[in-house]
């Protein structure tokens, strides 16, 4: 039979709040903490801090059956429960660093509130060591006849598909220096029926961040392959789908574009550079990694520059602000790079998202945030896409044209076909392939 674990988890934020529903899912009673007071009153109303598609009505039901509850009352969530996730956040501190005070202040919580042994499952990105430094410092702190195990157990989940990752994953790993505490977590996941990879502490930390460091390779590497295929005529979208079909390659995270963003590529390869450093290891290819990266946001407001003439006075319409699509999650985004570089350029710059205008408004001084993508393209120089959301492949393109002043669409996610665009009567630039010209427009230099 199935145990109800007991589980408290303290950082209500994506992960905290994703894979506590899940597990409440799962048949488990489940306290999501967090120490913001209105993000807790909010999610007891129903009101989502995020947006995930299909996480409201799992967060609802659960609620409603009494599974799932939300709290900032961290020391009777920790008294209650046996098993405690810690999801708080580890960003970067400027020199690249991870900051852990946020899980410091959740370790000193627990040495402070524990009546009872715990098991800790550290679910938050954390470098290597912390489990061991975790333990010691519960060790010091707490009553000294509790026993504190703590587990690592990263979290894979992406954003925008964050239940389908977390009902699916492609592996759970479990790093535990302690069999009984290993064993319990993996149990708790045998209803995904996923393959459990069992570890020491240390290993199952760093495959967290070589997964990252490592997708963010293939991305930096395709984007790289794409500038090759612009200057040779070649297609990067051909060449992906090529490289793709060899299995030992794969076919996933070859899209180039304006390259990675968001809450974990970009703080996690930083981390494991920092990482490596400390050890006294230069890793040359994740350096490069960063860089490419780096270098791709500003190479496509080149782009757009060569696409459009001098930007000054240019009106661009801007589609897409969120770092990928299906989230309204800013962090990161190439939008926050690339909108002010046009904008330093001289351009005048209306944008839409389908999610992330209200974060955007005070992200984006002096960008004129528009309510839909019809009224951000017209009379625009230049249509900008930043994020794939399936709207725009739905857009009416045909009206689109009409409404802008020059029919150019410089897209930086290869979104279409270029000749389907040229037919519509756009000039259309993208990533890593050929520009198709309209018509009616004179040829614009090819980047
Ligand atoms: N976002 C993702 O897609 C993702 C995926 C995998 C792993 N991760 C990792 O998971 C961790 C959490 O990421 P996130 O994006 O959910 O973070 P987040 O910043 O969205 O949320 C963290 C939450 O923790 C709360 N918090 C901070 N200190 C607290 C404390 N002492 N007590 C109670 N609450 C506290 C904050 O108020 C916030 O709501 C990070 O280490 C991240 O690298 C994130
Ligand atoms: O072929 C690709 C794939 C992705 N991206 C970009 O890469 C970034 C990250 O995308 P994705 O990985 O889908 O989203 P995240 O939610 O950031 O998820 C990543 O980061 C999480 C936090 O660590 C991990 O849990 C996930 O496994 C890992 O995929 C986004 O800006 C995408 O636009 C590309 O440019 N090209």
């Amino acid at each position: 039979m199935r145990v109800a674990e007991r589980i408290s988890v303290i950082g209500t934020g994506y992960v905290g709040l994703v894979s506590g529903t899940c597990f409440a899912e799962m048949g488990h009673r489940v306290v999501c903490v967090d120490q913001d007071a209105r993000k807790i009153d909010g999610l007891l109303r129903g009101e989502m801090p995020i947006y995930e598609p299909g996480l409201q009505a799992l967060v609802a039901a659960n609620l409603e059956a009494g599974r799932l509850d939300f709290t900032c009352d961290v020391g009777k969530a920790i008294q209650q429960s046996d098993i405690i996730m810690v999801a708080v956040g580890t960003p970067a501190q400027p020199d690249g660093d991870v900051d852990m005070s946020q899980v410091k202040s959740v370790l000193h919580a627990i040495a402070a509130y524990a009546l009872s042994s715990k098991i800790i499952v550290m679910k938050s990105t954390v470098p290597v060591g912390t489990g061991g430094w975790a333990e010691n410092l519960l060790r010091n702190r707490a009553m000294p006849h509790l026993a504190f195990h703590v587990v690592s157990n990263p979290e894979f989940l992406r954003e925008g598909s964050a239940i389908q990752d977390t009902f699916h994953p492609d592996r759970i790993v479990i790093g535990s220096e302690h069999r009984e505490a290993g064993e319990r977590i993996a149990a708790m996941h045998a209803p995904l029926g996923a393959e459990v990879l069992h570890t020491d502490r240390e290993s199952a930390e760093l495959i967290k961040y070589a997964s990252n460091a490592f997708l963010a390779a293939k991305i930096s590497f395709i984007n790289e392959m794409a500038h090759v295929c612009e200057k040779v005529g070649a297609n990067v979208t051909l060449v992906a789908k090529g490289m793709g079909m060899d299995r030992r390659i794969g076919p996933h995270f070859l899209n180039a574009g304006i390259g990675y963003g968001g809450s974990c590529f970009p703080k996690d390869t930083q981390a494991q550079l920092k990482l490596a450093q400390n050890v006294d290891y230069d890793f040359k290819m994740l350096r490069a990694v960063i860089e490419v990266n780096q270098l791709q946001r500003q190479r496509f407001v080149v782009k757009i520059e060569e696409a459009a003439g001098p930007l000054d006075g240019k009106r661009i319409a801007v589609l897409g602000l969120a770092f990928k699509p299906n989230t309204d999650d800013l962090r990161d985004a190439p939008s926050l790079d690339i909108i002010p570089a046009l904008q330093e350029r001289g351009a005048v710059v209306s944008a839409y998202d389908p999610a992330a205008l209200t974060q955007a408004a005070a992200r984006l001084p002096g960008v004129s945030l528009c309510t839909d993508p019809y009224a951000t393209v017209y009379e625009a120089d230049a249509v900008v896409i930043l994020t794939e959301w399936s709207e725009f492949r739905q857009m009416n393109w045909r009206l689109a044209r009409c409404l802008v002043n020059t029919p150019l669409l410089i897209d930086g996610r290869n979104m279409f076909e270029p000749e389907a665009m040229r037919e519509l009567g756009f000039t259309y630039v993208s990533v890593g392939r050929q520009t198709a010209y309209a018509e009616d427009t004179q040829p614009i230099r090819s980047t």
